[in-house]
């Protein structure tokens, strides 16, 4: 298990790969550890270095009380990566973590070399919802919306035809940290990169499931739309969580940008 302190927190993290390889970091979405990207980094082991991490209030990393900013994710982060003295990597972000790629991107243009941004976008729901959502789970848990949120994450076929595997991934996000589960509420509450979308000058690319409940296909169109060159790749038939349901069109439609960009 590797554990590292930066930025305050306590970050659970897993960096595998030779080191002189291309660097792929990878930004987990709201209620997940990283182990979302299993399937995904089993197929890209070996072309790259890989790191993933649990950020603050998620997996086994520490959970500071609630509420964050999102500039306390990408802080978190900027420092783990300068910790691993990483000077230039690929993002790849789901959703808030998405957001925090964008975030990483903006504030370190230098360290971020291209963008893979997931089932993500700009600005991510609205004050109102976000705060009857902070409330309803600050009062009863995670459980009481758990089958709401599963309906957003997971395709209809996949909650019926993969329902053994369903079950781990509700076990994970029930057993998300409440103070990390609010926290990161709350920063995506108040993140809204509209304006700054513009300045980003690298090579993105924008996917999302076809069946996204969460951040619909066209929300993330409409992101790519605000960035100068991004390209937007659907994923069919998956959910809010492409990396699970759909890992193999995943990878094709990173490589096939990868390729396109001379990233690898
Ligand atoms: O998944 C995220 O990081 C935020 C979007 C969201 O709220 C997904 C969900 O739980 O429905």
């Amino acid at each position: 298990m590797n554990m590292i302190r930066a930025n305050g927190q306590v970050l659970h993290f897993a960096d595998t790969g030779e080191q002189d390889l291309p660097v792929l970091v990878f930004a987990n979405s709201l209620g997940t550890d990283f182990r979302i990207w299993d399937r995904v980094c089993a197929q890209l082991a070996g072309k790259f270095r890989l790191v993933r991490y649990d950020k603050r209030g998620h997996g086994l990393s520490t959970a500071s009380a609630s509420p964050y900013a999102m500039d306390d994710h990408v802080d978190d982060l900027t420092a783990l990566l300068d910790a691993l003295q990483l000077t230039s990597v690929i993002m790849v972000g789901l959703s808030v973590g998405g957001q925090i790629a964008q975030g990483i991107a903006l504030k370190r243009p230098e360290l971020v070399q291209a963008l893979v941004l997931c089932d993500t976008a700009v600005r991510i729901g609205d004050h109102k919802t976000w705060t009857a959502r902070i409330e309803a789970i600050d009062a009863g848990g995670i459980e009481v919306l758990a089958e709401a949120i599963l309906e957003r994450w997971f395709s209809a076929d996949f909650r019926t035809q993969r329902a053994d595997e369903l079950e781990g991934w509700r076990a994970m996000l029930v057993r998300t940290p409440r103070q990390g589960y609010l926290g990161t509420c709350a920063a995506i509450r108040g993140a809204d990169f509209t304006q700054q979308a513009a300045q980003l000058k690298l090579p993105v690319l924008c996917v999302c499931g076809t069946e996204d409940l969460a951040t619909t296909p066209e929300l993330v169109q409409a992101t790519a739309g605000l960035i100068e060159n991004a390209r937007y790749v659907p994923i069919e038939g998956a959910g809010h969580l492409p990396c699970i349901e759909f890992p193999d069109e995943l990878v094709g439609a990173m490589t096939d940008f990868f390729q396109e960009n001379s990233l690898v």
